[in-house]
């Protein structure tokens, strides 16, 4: 378990983490998202001792990272996969990690089959790939067999293989009741890794939820319509006050403001042929941006062009040839 309480660090031009609090539990994995500069590095440097907060506290089971004496048996961590001698070879690298806890021989080479080094253990670690440092850094994170794992980025350079890999992992170390907390900028990744998140933004805590309940928040009880009679359907929907239609594409509707099976009846009344009616199902990543759109610090300039150019009234409709909005009553 690790608790931070009013968690806070300020750098003389700005506060990276203000006041955070959170819980995070055994026996599930807990993903850490936010916006670049958004705190969570931060909060993981003081987690692991290696920044001093300004005020609050952080305790791992209870204890702050500086007072355990044998820490790589309490916390594995993998915080920077190049902080690493790359003169040495891997098995060195957690020899010597090892000897500095009394870890035996045998637990090095067992986490080097575990994490798929065996080929390459003897080799510098100065020519590794970006993916084979993630997978010694994550290595060295299970030497100690902890309770905890800390994970910024683990998945960063990672094949789609080591990718799987590293998803199966977290969950089985999580299902053996430890506690995993790891931070992702992969949406669809966190979506299908973590049970709950915890959400910075601005260096605060924006969300701190099920991974279920973040996502479910933000759907939009939509129903998408595959038909080929698009237009005629179109027609027969905007007569029923408060429906809203998008026409996604050829062919492809997404109504709101009425279900799915009053969009059958009508359909059938007017011999309208449907191939299709579903649910329209909000990402992790969609529900993410929603959440953050104000605690965005660095924004791409092709997201400023957007909003420049939708205030010019000779900018062609940005929702192209095909796609249109449409509503009745005046519902939107
Ligand atoms: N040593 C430092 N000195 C001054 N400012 C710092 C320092 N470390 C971090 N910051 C600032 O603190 C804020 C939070 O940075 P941090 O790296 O924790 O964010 P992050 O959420 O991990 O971002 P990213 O997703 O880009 O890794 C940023 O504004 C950053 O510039």
């Amino acid at each position: 378990m690790i608790e931070a309480q009013r968690l806070t660090k300020r750098y003389p031009d700005a506060t990276a983490v203000d006041g955070v609090s959170f819980t995070i539990r055994p026996g599930i994995v807990t993903g850490f998202l936010g916006p670049n500069g958004a705190g969570k590095s931060t909060t993981m440097r003081m987690i692991m001792g290696l920044d001093r907060p300004t005020a609050g506290t952080v305790t791992v089971n209870g204890t702050s990272y500086a007072r355990f004496r044998a820490p790589l048996g309490e916390v594995g961590a993998l915080l920077d996969a190049k902080a690493v001698h790359r003169g040495r070879s891997a098995e060195n690298h957690l020899l010597s990690l090892a000897a500095t806890h009394g870890i035996a021989r045998r637990r090095v080479h067992d986490v080097i089959e575990a994490t798929g080094l065996s080929t390459v253990a003897r080799k510098r670690v100065g020519t590794f790939s970006l993916g084979m440092g993630q997978r010694l850094g994550i290595a060295a994170a299970l030497l100690g067999d902890p309770q905890t794992l800390i994970l910024d980025e683990p998945v960063n350079g990672l094949d789609p293989e080591g990718v799987l890999w590293v998803r199966t992992l977290l969950r089985g170390l999580a299902a053996e009741g430890r506690t995993v907390f790891l931070s992702s900028h992969l949406m669809s990744e966190m979506a299908l890794t973590a049970d709950h998140l915890v959400i910075l933004g601005r260096g605060r805590v924006i969300v701190d939820a099920p991974t279920r309940e973040v996502v479910g928040r933000a759907q939009k009880a939509a129903v998408q319509v595959t038909t080929p009679m698009g237009a005629e359907l179109e027609r027969v929907l905007l007569r029923h006050p408060g429906v809203s239609v998008v026409v996604i594409d050829r062919g492809i509707l997404e109504v709101t403001g009425i279900d799915a099976p009053r969009i059958a009846a009508a359909a059938s009344v007017e011999g309208i042929v449907l191939h299709g009616l579903a649910p329209v199902h909000v990402s992790l990543e969609e529900a993410y941006m929603q959440l953050t759109a104000d605690a965005v610090e660095y924004r791409s300039s092709s997201d400023l062009t957007d909003r420049v150019d939708s205030t010019d009234p000779a900018r062609p409709d940005p929702s192209g040839p095909v796609s249109h909005d449409r509503t009745t009553g005046g519902s939107r």
